[in-house]
């Protein structure tokens, strides 16, 4: 008898591009993936910022490299896949502005949306379109939240772009499925990050987290390196147009 053979998690041999990897959740995908096999372009909007880690990665035997790129630069966005095309593309570049519906301001709409919505759409189309080109597939990450599928108090902005992300996912699940294109995305709970640290520092914020997150602690950006993995690999090679909640049970009730 023939065993089912068990996917690879590895990711030897593929090229993968991660923005948003000065920080946070970006930077931490990043080496995960690095570490996983893959040659992997950190981009920020300044390089300087990339330096040490990328450093640190290459000194750890991975591959690692850095490039400028602000998201919301949809020329750049175009010259960079142009150049190259990667397996796996995973955005993390994100804005949180936080305010009752009723004070928001066209203002924090417009930047929110402006980089979790509009950015992460033209860089998923760039990337889709090269993957397209070059005829082998890939994988397409967006670090989406929780949000995207509850609401929050004064988040309606923020919970706004990260719904659209859901739906702008499975479009481009449905029209890049046939190139063997998979469009996911990564929904964290609350993660101690530059992002959130004025939430977290409120004590009032930090016992509603503390509250509605189902296990004993809060979340950790280590906590989304092995979904980061799992999606960028063969692993998950029948799963698209969804998402895997990383929210410690914060959405089951
Ligand atoms: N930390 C959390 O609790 C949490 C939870 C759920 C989802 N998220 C999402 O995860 C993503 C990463 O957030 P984080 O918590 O790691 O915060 P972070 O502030 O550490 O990371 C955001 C990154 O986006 C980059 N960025 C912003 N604008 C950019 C632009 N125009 N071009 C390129 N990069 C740009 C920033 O430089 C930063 O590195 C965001 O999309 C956020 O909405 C965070
Ligand atoms: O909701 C916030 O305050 C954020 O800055 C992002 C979140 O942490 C994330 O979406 C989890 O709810």
């Amino acid at each position: 008898m023939s065993l089912p053979k068990t996917p690879s998690f590895r990711l030897d041999g593929k090229r993968a591009l991660v923005a948003g990897a000065s920080s946070g959740i970006g930077m931490a995908c990043a080496v995960a993936l690095a570490e996983a096999g893959a040659h992997v372009t950190f981009s920020a909007r300044r390089t300087e910022v990339l330096d040490g880690v990328v450093d640190d990665v290459c000194k750890a035997g991975f591959k690692a490299q850095a490039h400028a790129l602000d998201v919301t630069d949809t020329a750049a966005v175009r010259a960079l896949f142009d150049a190259q095309c990667y397996d796996i593309v995973l955005n993390s570049a994100g804005l949180a502005r936080h305010s009752a519906a009723v004070d928001t301001t066209e203002d924090d709409y417009d930047a929110v949306m402006n980089i979790n919505v509009r950015a992460a759409y033209f860089l998923a189309q760039q990337a889709g379109k090269a993957m397209i080109a070059a005829g082998k597939g890939g994988s397409i990450i967006q670090i989406s939240s929780q949000m995207a599928h509850v609401g929050g108090v004064d988040r309606a902005v923020y919970c706004s772009s990260k719904h659209a992300v859901e739906g702008m996912n499975k479009a481009m699940a449905i029209e890049f499925g046939p190139a063997g294109i998979r469009v996911n995305s990564i929904c964290p709970t609350f993660i101690l990050t530059p992002l959130t640290k004025p939430t977290f520092e409120d004590s009032e914020k930090r016992a509603w987290i503390d509250s509605k997150i189902k296990l004993p602690r809060v979340g950790e950006v280590e906590d989304i390196m092995g979904a980061a993995v799992f999606l960028a690999s063969d692993a998950s090679g029948m799963i698209t147009g969804t998402s895997i909640l990383v929210d410690g049970g914060w959405t089951a009730g």
